[in-house]
């Protein structure tokens, strides 16, 4: 570019800039894997191809994949166990010779094929076996480290194949843990609006209008969320996009990531694999709605149609746990300005934990 261009783009001051980054085909419906084909001719990524999957999800679909794709591809599989360093470098070492991945699970297996792709520079393509979370198109994955999951910039899928049939067969809990994932969004929206007021911090009102809208919708929508209908899953994976999409633009997972995530992430980090991340995140986001003064006796009853846990003693989480990670929630992303940062004591941490039992 010659000095005379970059003095014109300069010329007004204006210096903003932003790398929106998406799936480039984003398929969802009923059969969609049978597609597979179809969308890597679309993206030719390469004819060598690694799937991940984990010991149920092949089961489940990850056996399915490679049926569909192996007199086409060079086909290679990873059957990826507890998402740690060592898992993380068994499977990079299996996908050296792919052109590209394929991850066939749940969050903790499209993680691991969200996080080696990326440090490979391949790209990866999508196929969420359960609609458990807004994870399966962000660019984020969360990496374990000895301080417990740390949330870090990665790269979406290039590709995303949501088959509602799987989906819809998938066990209750995990789509009802994606329900309130994307509910938790109204409480993320709610500190985002609190850290840009009282910090001066950047908001996206494009984001915050998406995300919302999602939640409002999902909640709307909120009788059709059934066990083993296909029309569940098709509802719920939408949203999950759509909450997916709202933090691309945002550039971060500002609009769907709250006080009720950090608390969801602290409660991790006391008792591992306890609660399912939407679930913990559903509990926060009742919690940190009180806090704002909004409705949430509305976030308690929107989670409990879909069937999310409202109360630690659904999950046999002790109530000094929840208590500690919602102490605790200030430390995890401290520069993540929201509710649960203004000075939160332990009585009003009790307070907090004995109204999620109120009647
Ligand atoms: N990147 C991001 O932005 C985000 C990432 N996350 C991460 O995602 C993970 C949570 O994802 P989540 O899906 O809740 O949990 P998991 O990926 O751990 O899946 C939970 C369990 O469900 C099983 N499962 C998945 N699909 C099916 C199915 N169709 N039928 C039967 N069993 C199934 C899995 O089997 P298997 O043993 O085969 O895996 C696993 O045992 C966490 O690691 C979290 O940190 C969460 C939110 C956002
Ligand atoms: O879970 C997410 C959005 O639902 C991503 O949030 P984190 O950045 O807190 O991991
Ligand atoms: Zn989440």
């Amino acid at each position: 570019m010659s000095t005379d261009t970059v003095q014109v783009l300069q010329s007004d001051g204006f210096n903003k800039s932003r790398w929106t980054q998406l799936p480039r085909d984003v398929l969802i419906g009923h059969q969609a894997i049978l597609q597979l084909p179809d969308i890597i001719a679309d993206i030719r990524p390469g004819r060598s191809v690694l799937i991940i999957s984990g010991g149920t999800t092949r089961e489940v679909a990850g056996n399915a994949v490679e049926d569909i794709l192996k007199d086409s591809y060079d086909v290679k599989r990873f059957v990826a166990g507890k998402l740690d360093t060592t898992t993380l470098e068994a499977c990079s070492q299996a996908s050296l010779s792919a052109d590209f991945l394929i991850g066939v699970g749940g969050g903790r297996v499209i993680d691991c094929a969200k996080i080696v792709s990326y440090k490979q520079g391949k790209p990866f393509i999508s196929v969420p076996t359960a609609a458990s979370h807004d994870g399966i198109i962000s660019g984020r994955a969360t990496l374990p480290t000895e301080a417990g999951s740390v949330s870090v910039g990665a790269h979406p899928p290039i590709a995303v194949v949501a088959d509602t049939g799987i989906i819809s067969q998938a066990p209750h809990r995990l789509m009802a843990s994606g329900c309130a994932d994307v509910i938790s969004n109204y409480t993320a929206i709610l500190d985002w609006e609190l850290a840009h007021r009282l910090r001066g911090e950047q908001i996206s009102e494009y984001a915050i209008a998406l995300s919302k809208m999602t939640a409002e919708i999902l909640v709307k929508d909120a009788n059709l969320i059934k066990p083993g209908q296909e029309e569940a899953a098709w509802i719920v994976v939408k949203a999950l996009v759509s909450s997916g999409v709202s933090m691309a633009i945002a550039g971060s997972s500002r609009p769907a990531s709250g006080g009720e995530h950090k608390f969801g992430h602290a409660l991790e980090r006391l008792i591992p694999g306890a609660a399912l991340h939407g679930e913990a995140c559903g509990i926060g986001s009742i919690m940190t709605m009180y806090l704002h003064g909004g409705d949430w006796r509305e976030i308690r009853s929107s989670l409990a149609r879909i069937g999310a846990p409202t109360t630690p003693k659904e999950l046999n989480i002790p109530d000094e746990i929840v208590i500690e990670a919602l102490l605790k929630a200030r430390d995890i992303r401290p520069e993540r300005y929201t509710i649960l940062d203004m000075g939160l004591t332990r009585e009003s941490a009790e307070h907090l934990v004995q109204m999620l039992y109120e009647a």
